[in-house]
């Protein structure tokens, strides 16, 4: 691979680092954030969670294994930017059907390298996650900060609609059908509903503009939220679905911005991260059985809830199921009846592991047996 065109990155505040260009030539403007996971770049780059955000990788090397069509998390590219320290000079994989250079660039996607990515990345983790640009087109490192400081701020950003489904679509389940599932599509990873299709779900994937006569037409065995990107504390309509859903005892699953969303939904509040949790090795403990898995995250919000106790809610009991052991964020809520029975629960992390860790695939198990217990509650009791 010939060297490419000089490039450079300007952090908000002022940071200056400069490098290659990668992918596209341009300029591309986004959140600064640091992705931890030694694999699965391209499960990262096509998570629509990545929506205008700038990732950089702390993997050394990216690109080994190419490119193919078999393992996106959706229909394209989502990252605003990329930044990797030493991209592969050749793909190697059987698996591999282009390199990872053509394909961003096919795309659109501006990228730099040959930077000091674990300099970036310390930086961030003082700083806290901050906009940034790359540009291959300007040199001054003061007028592309000035652009930085012109661009969109990730609080407060409601993006969800724009990376949502237009129309709505069907997942059939693999074999017999046992539930049907309802999913709001707030920008849904392709291998959620396909672990969910794999225990006999039919999953319905709707726009994240649905109602909730939307959802009831499906007359669903549940509701799921997906994950999605942008500020939690701006997804009013998806929350009022939730509520009327959860008022209408309809059993309930919630992966990431779902859980943010589901938290709200519960009255708990979201807040920022400092830098948040973007990796698959990051550990959290299941508070109910004591377990701690391994899991993949990716957010940059959380929901803020008490850690300890329960809380009543006009649904009923809440409290928080899952804890992250490395900062004692949130990661996990449950909602249960008056009898105590699971009504519906939600991870701020990702089960369904792509790419990542399997640790947390029980959670889709999880989801089953709620929805096998509502219906069994709703049955008519036999004369004694
Ligand atoms: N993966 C997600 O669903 C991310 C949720 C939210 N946008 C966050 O950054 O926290």
């Amino acid at each position: 691979m010939t060297t490419r065109a000089p490039a450079l990155l300007v952090l908000e505040d002022g940071r200056a680092f400069r490098g290659h260009a990668y992918g596209a030539d341009g300029e591309t403007f986004g959140e600064a954030v640091f992705s931890t996971g030694m694999t699965g770049y391209q499960e990262t780059l096509t998570d629509p969670s990545y929506h205008r955000q700038v990732v950089v990788q702390t993997a050394p090397h990216i690109g080994n294994t190419g490119v193919n069509d078999d393992d996106p998390e959706s229909g394209r590219i989502w990252v605003a930017g990329y930044v990797v320290r030493d991209p592969a000079r050749r793909a190697s994989s059987w698996r591999s059907e282009r390199s990872l250079d053509e394909e961003l660039a096919a795309q659109g996607v501006v990228g730099i390298s040959g930077i000091d990515t674990r300099a970036l990345t310390r930086h961030l983790r003082e700083r806290g996650a901050m906009r940034v640009g790359i540009s291959t087109v300007e040199t001054d490192p003061d007028a592309l900060r000035q652009r930085v400081l012109d661009s969109p701020e990730m609080l407060g950003a409601d993006l969800a609609a724009e990376v949502s489904t237009q129309e709505p679509y069907v997942v059939p389940a693999d074999g017999e059908r046992r539930f049907t599932v309802v999913a709001l599509d707030l920008g849904i990873k392709t291998m959620t509903p396909r672990r969910m299709a794999e225990r006999g779900i039919e999953v319905h994937v709707l726009p994240a503009t649905a109602s909730i006569d939307d959802v009831l037409a499906h007359e669903p065995d549940g509701l799921f939220l997906s994950n999605g990107p942008g500020d939690p504390a701006t997804a009013d309509g998806p929350m009022h679905v939730v509520q009327q859903a959860l008022e209408r005892d309809l059993p309930f699953f919630g992966i990431c911005f779902g859980n943010q969303v589901f938290g709200r939904a519960l009255g708990f509040g979201t807040y920022k991260l400092g830098y948040g949790h973007r990796g698959i090795n990051q550990p959290v403990q299941d508070r109910g059985t004591g377990k701690v898995e391994v899991t993949a995250h990716n957010h940059g919000f959380a929901v803020d809830a008490p850690l300890d106790g329960t809380t009543e809610t006009p649904y009923g009991t809440a409290e928080v199921s899952h804890v992250c052991l490395n900062d004692d964020v949130v990661e996990g809520l449950a909602l249960r009846g008056g009898d105590g029975r699971l009504k519906g629960f939600s991870v701020q992390y990702h089960p369904e592991a792509a790419a990542g860790p399997h640790d947390a695939a029980y959670l889709f198990d999880r989801f089953t047996d709620v929805m096998t217990a509502a219906a069994a509650a709703s049955q008519p009791q036999k004369e004694a």
